[in-house]
């Protein structure tokens, strides 16, 4: 059974699962109904997933009755963060969405906006914020209102076990990007260190971000995400920093990573 909330402070809903495999089907229905909600509304779906674990959990979009019921066509995948290695690497979030989601459904390959895996981080991460551009000026994108934003439909992140989210690590300068939409790091702390990156203001126009973190592993970091004061400087976690203000912020956790939250919140 899901216990879900609100939890105030960070004016997300918290979304707790006894077991992965319900977790799997709650996500998939979430990004399956918010899919459905937009196409009808704008004709597309764009959607910024990042690497990691999220593409398993994300897994059942390929099958029934997602796989029919989607409208995979109207689909735009962008990727949040992208290690600069060949796509063929087995270290490309690419790769992994490729292989273990996107083969399997009928996207339209074009649809697939990877980056540019013949350049340097830096050229990378300079040509994906022109494609971004490109496609919000042809709608493809929506732009914000209230800043110069891409306003991505959903932006769905897996909270790494540092608190990181995308390539944005705690206590990396990149924390600060205002102006950019999408930058590079050269030294990131997790390998591979040449990575390409969407910032928190990018992160926090998109209309839903969906933050994902599974296993006892997470459980400590999502304790300083979730509960304040457990660490002196939980405030600059990034996965902290995800505040999409007026946008929807949702939390999928499983048990095992919420097992150190105090408070639980109220059963449905
Ligand atoms: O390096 C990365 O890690 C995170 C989380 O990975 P996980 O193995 O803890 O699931 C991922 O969100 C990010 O996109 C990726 O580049």
């Amino acid at each position: 059974m899901a216990v879900s909330g609100i939890d105030p402070k960070r004016t997300g809903e918290l979304r707790i699962h006894e077991t992965l495999d319900e977790l799997r089907t709650d996500l998939a229905d979430y990004i399956a109904e918010l899919s459905e909600v937009t196409v009808k509304e704008r004709g597309v779906f764009s959607l910024a997933i990042s690497g990691g674990c999220i593409i398993d959990t994300m897994g059942k979009l390929c099958e029934a009755p997602y796989n029919k019921t989607v409208d995979w066509a109207k689909w735009h995948v962008f990727w949040a963060d992208e290690r600069v290695v060949a796509k063929s690497h087995p270290d490309s979030n690419y790769k992994l969405a490729k292989d273990g989601l996107f083969s399997k459904v009928p996207i339209i390959p074009s649809h697939m906006h990877s980056i540019n895996d013949n350049l340097s981080s830096e050229e990378a991460a300079n040509e994906y914020e022109f494609v971004i551009r490109q496609l919000v000026k042809t709608r493809v994108i929506s732009a914000s209102e209230v800043c110069d934003c891409p306003k991505f439909d959903l932006i769905l992140l897996e909270i790494g076990h540092d608190g990181h989210i995308a390539s944005l690590f705690p206590g990396h300068t990149l924390l600060d990007e205002k102006d950019e939409w999408v930058t590079f790091i050269t030294d990131s702390p997790i390998a591979p260190p040449e990575r390409i990156t969407f910032t928190l203001p990018v992160i926090n126009s998109a209309s839903n971000v969906a933050l994902v973190a599974t296993g006892e592993d997470k459980s400590e970091v999502l304790q300083s995400i979730v509960n304040d004061g457990v660490e002196p400087d939980c405030n600059s976690l990034p996965a902290k920093m995800v505040q999409p203000g007026s946008s929807n912020l949702v939390w999928f956790l499983d048990k095992a990573a919420a097992l150190k939250l105090q408070g639980p919140p109220t059963s449905e």
